[in-house]
């Protein structure tokens, strides 16, 4: 396993165990890699009005642009799942908006799959003016 992919491994599990899910029990974890080369965790979290539960995905790329990246390098999302974790649209969409390079799905079993953003959601929506 690379070096990278094994520290966001676990990296992501680790965030995981923070994951908020009162409602679900379903623990998900992320870790990106920014362009300056620093790592940022999310876990999913919760709320008792459902609609308002944020991915672990988002939580973790919300941090790195907050916390001033630019360019996202990679992402790692693990979660209890029999082969590696699928990702919801909106979090794909919103790996979209920052053309995330890298994208590790994962589980628990250590099955780890790697995938570029046109392979999880083709044809994803942009306002930039030249095509995709
Ligand atoms: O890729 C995924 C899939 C699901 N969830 C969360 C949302 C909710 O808290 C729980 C069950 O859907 O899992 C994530 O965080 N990321
Ligand atoms: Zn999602």
């Amino acid at each position: 396993m690379s070096d990278l992919k094994n520290l966001l491994y676990e990296k992501a599990k680790e965030a995981r165990e923070n994951a908020y899910v009162p409602y679900s029990g379903f623990k998900v974890g992320a870790a990106v890699l920014g362009e300056s080369g620093k790592i940022y965790q999310g876990a999913n979290i919760e709320n008792a009005s459902y609609g308002l539960t944020i991915c672990a995905e988002r939580v973790a790329i919300t941090k790195a642009i907050s916390e001033g990246e630019k360019k996202l390098k990679a992402i790692l999302v693990v979660g209890d799942t029999p082969g590696p974790i699928s990702p919801c649209g909106a979090c794909r969409q919103f790996m979209a908006e920052f053309k995330i390079e890298t994208i590790y799905l994962a589980n628990l079993a250590g099955d780890i799959k790697e995938f570029t953003l046109e392979q999880i959601l083709p044809y994803y929506f942009t306002l930039e003016k030249e095509e995709n």
